[in-house]
């Protein structure tokens, strides 16, 4: 799970810095060893040259004679191991198999790699060439693909059965292969995975033309004409039907199926990805409504120091509170967490058990106030604010979000159904969260609410605050949420879920579906 957070790319940074000095041993070590092939070269030759101008006077000689044969057995047994040895085979166990500080993704993670950064492609609508230039929203800010690189993303899309990414990323891989001087990937192995996944994205006409050209450079290539023969008659089936006035199955032009979600699905989707965008989704008539002020609780400590409340929205009231955490006491927090960072999971809904899911893609941990003072003061803090007991709230949560981490839209709340969630802690259903923003983020990481078109923008210190549950206990679905995909930066956060437990007399029970 290396993509799942940034402090693990750090580490293996530090691997791409070993990796260098291997290299570098490899270069020096593999000079020395040519130079000494190149030395024996020299040797054969000179006694070839001297045994050539009189063979036999030579070989008369019994001290050439014994040389001969020396250097055609143990002399010939030490070039040969000179050849194929090498130190490379030594060096790279050195690197990989002895070094247990250093840290390899796998396929696995290679593969995460490349769906985050195909999610984020969709989620922000980012274009594929200026992808491949290193543009994210016109800036640069990573070094540009090869085509081989291209390739190896929709390589990753294909094995996903993928095929809409695995066109836009082979036709880039296409079009950087021709403007290449030193390729990087070789052009019929990008058409054979192009045409194929054009036919299988409905435009036969097209893989036709694809096959084709792969024919004309691959005339022997082991798929390609058995592809064209099954391509045209397809084409021919379609075209007959449609003489019979039978309108076909296969689109002729390719109609890429932006959303594979199931269409209910797709209006909270859609207003999930327009809101991580930024896009402004809610009315000025709404907006005017909203206020912000000096918030004291009528608490000693803030009003001394009183705290800045930003009224996000009213009904679920949503809050944002700004210079809630110091920059230290984030450090602290990051600090505690950072080593015990693990990928976060979810509930199974029916179970109850925990398990790692694909729609949750960070790494959390969980700190106890006993373990640090700061801990427990962040927890005190939040009991303040809010005038609800935290001796039921769950540890603080620490989650960080590496590029393309992200939450989608989800309840905090247990529904009705299900029954076996926070059984085992007693303390009721999670009445309302608390979450602290402790890191800015260069660009995506909102939390957007798709139900009542709110987005939060995370700022480091500041901190958001609802209820989940109305009085009378009921699940309020409009709290339904979600934390967008990291598009440049990291992000950090920490939360408090607060229980119903405890709260009897800090929050009155109503019978009302009322906040
Ligand atoms: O990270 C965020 O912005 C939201 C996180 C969240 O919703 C959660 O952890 O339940
Ligand atoms: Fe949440």
């Amino acid at each position: 799970d290396v993509f799942t957070a940034l402090v693990d790319l750090q580490k293996l940074l530090h691997t791409e810095g070993e990796i260098i000095k291997t290299l570098e041993q490899y270069l020096k070590v593999e000079e020395q060893r040519l130079q000494k092939v190149r030395q024996l070269r020299e040797d054969y030759g000179q006694m070839y040259q001297l045994a050539s101008q009189d063979v036999d006077s030579f070989l008369a000689n019994p001290v050439n004679a014994y040389l001969l044969v020396k250097r055609l057995s143990s002399d010939w047994k030490n070039a040969e191991s000179l050849m194929l040895g090498g130190e490379g085979k030594n060096l790279i166990e050195n690197i990989t198999r002895k070094r247990e500080d250093l840290k390899f993704p796998d396929n696995e993670d290679l593969n995460g790699a490349a769906v985050a950064l195909l999610r984020l492609q969709d989620t922000y609508k980012l274009d594929t060439s200026n992808l491949a230039k290193g543009y994210i929203r016109g800036a640069k800010h990573s070094s540009e693909l090869t085509a081989g690189d291209c390739f190896e993303l929709g390589r990753q899309s294909y094995n996903n059965g993928d095929f809409y990414h695995t066109v836009l990323w082979m036709q880039e891989a296409l079009e950087r292969n021709e403007d290449e001087i030193e390729k990087t990937i070789d052009k019929a192995v990008i058409l054979d995975y192009l045409s194929f996944s054009t036919y299988m994205q409905g435009n036969t006409k097209h893989a036709l033309k694809l096959t084709n050209e792969l024919i004309e450079i691959d005339p022997d290539h082991p798929r390609a004409r058995s592809n064209k023969v099954y391509f045209e008659n397809a084409l021919y089936t379609t075209e007959e039907k449609k003489k019979r006035g039978d309108d076909g199955d296969v689109p002729v032009e390719a109609t890429y199926a932006e959303n594979k979600q199931p269409v209910s699905e797709v209006p909270e989707r859609e207003k999930y990805e327009m809101l991580c965008r930024g896009e402004k989704l809610m009315s000025e008539t709404e907006e005017s409504k909203l206020k912000c002020h000096y918030f004291t609780n009528n608490h000693p400590y803030f009003l001394l120091q009183p705290l800045k409340e930003e009224e996000v929205f009213l009904k679920p009231r949503i809050v944002m509170y700004h210079d809630v955490l110091s920059n230290k006491e984030i450090e602290v927090v990051k600090i505690l967490a950072a080593p015990r960072l693990k990928r976060a999971t979810v509930q199974n809904s029916v179970s109850g058990e925990l398990e790692t899911a694909n729609y949750r893609i960070s790494k959390s941990a969980w700190l106890t106030n006993q373990e640090h003072d700061v801990v427990a003061r962040i927890s005190q803090r939040i009991e303040d604010l809010t005038g609800l007991t935290m001796s039921t709230a769950e540890e603080l949560q620490v989650v960080n979000y590496g590029i393309g981490g992200h939450y989608e839209p989800h309840f905090d709340f247990a529904r009705r159904e299900e029954i076996n969630a926070f059984k085992s802690l007693g303390t009721g259903n999670r009445i309302a969260t608390w979450l602290n923003y402790m890191s800015d983020v260069e660009a995506g990481g909102a939390t957007v609410f798709p139900h009542i078109n709110v987005a939060v923008w995370p700022k480091k210190g500041s901190a958001a605050f609802w209820y989940n549950l109305f009085k009378n206990g009921e699940g309020d679905m409009l709290t339904r949420h979600a934390a967008c995909p990291v598009l440049a930066g990291s992000k950090w956060v920490s939360n408090k879920w607060i229980h119903e437990r405890g709260q009897e007399f800090r929050r009155k029970c109503g019978l009302k579906f009322s906040d």
